[in-house]
């Protein structure tokens, strides 16, 4: 059975290693807080208005601000920043913390569009930075979807270990 990786690697088209690549330089260091702030504000300003209503509507119960927060923190930490993610909220967990919500092959490729757009409307972060950044969002993405999708198949009580649905009949 193919792993979580192999799995985000399969479906994002990103290598593991191209993914992790920010683990070889300080993002936080070279671009500053400041920067991902702004991006995680732009990147939240689309979500929030998208004309795509089955997407906005999974983040309807999110406070947006809050939302923000979130994940420019997140982020400064994943890049070599500062903990300032799990001083406030504990270890990440994005798996269990996306399980809620239905993060599918298709919601990843919209959440990915808005998070490139808002790459590209940020001026102060380079383009070998902008490519690091977008490859460890991607394998990131299908990382939720399979990990997310394996959460709910193994707590499924009508399914066994093969898949099978012994149960469903009833
Ligand atoms: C694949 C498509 C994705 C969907 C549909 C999705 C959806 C959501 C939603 C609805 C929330 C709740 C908003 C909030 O209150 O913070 C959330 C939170 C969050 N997401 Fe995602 N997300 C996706 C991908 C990602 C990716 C790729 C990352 C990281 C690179 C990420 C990182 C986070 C973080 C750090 C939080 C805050 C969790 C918390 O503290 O509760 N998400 N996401």
């Amino acid at each position: 059975m193919q792993n979580l990786q192999e799995k985000a690697s399969e479906w994002s088209g990103v290598e593991t290693n191209h993914a992790f690549a920010i683990d070889d330089t300080n993002l936080f260091q070279k671009l500053g807080l400041q920067t991902f702030i702004n991006l995680s504000t732009n990147f939240y300003n689309r979500v929030y208005v998208d004309d795509e209503e089955w997407f906005r509507s999974i983040f309807a119960k999110s406070d947006k601000d809050k939302a923000i927060q979130n994940q420019y923190e997140f982020l400064v930490q994943r890049m070599g920043g500062p903990p300032l993610y799990s001083q406030r909220r504990g270890h990440p967990a994005l798996i269990a913390r996306h399980r809620p919500f239905p993060v599918t092959h298709e919601a990843a490729e919209r959440w990915l569009l808005h998070m490139q757009q808002a790459l590209d409307n940020i001026s102060d972060i380079d383009h070998d930075s902008k490519i690091m950044l977008m490859n460890f969002f991607r394998h990131t993405a299908y990382f939720l979807v399979a990990g997310v999708e394996q959460k709910n198949q193994s707590l499924h009580p009508c399914k066994d270990a093969d898949g099978r649905h012994p149960c469903k009949n009833f």
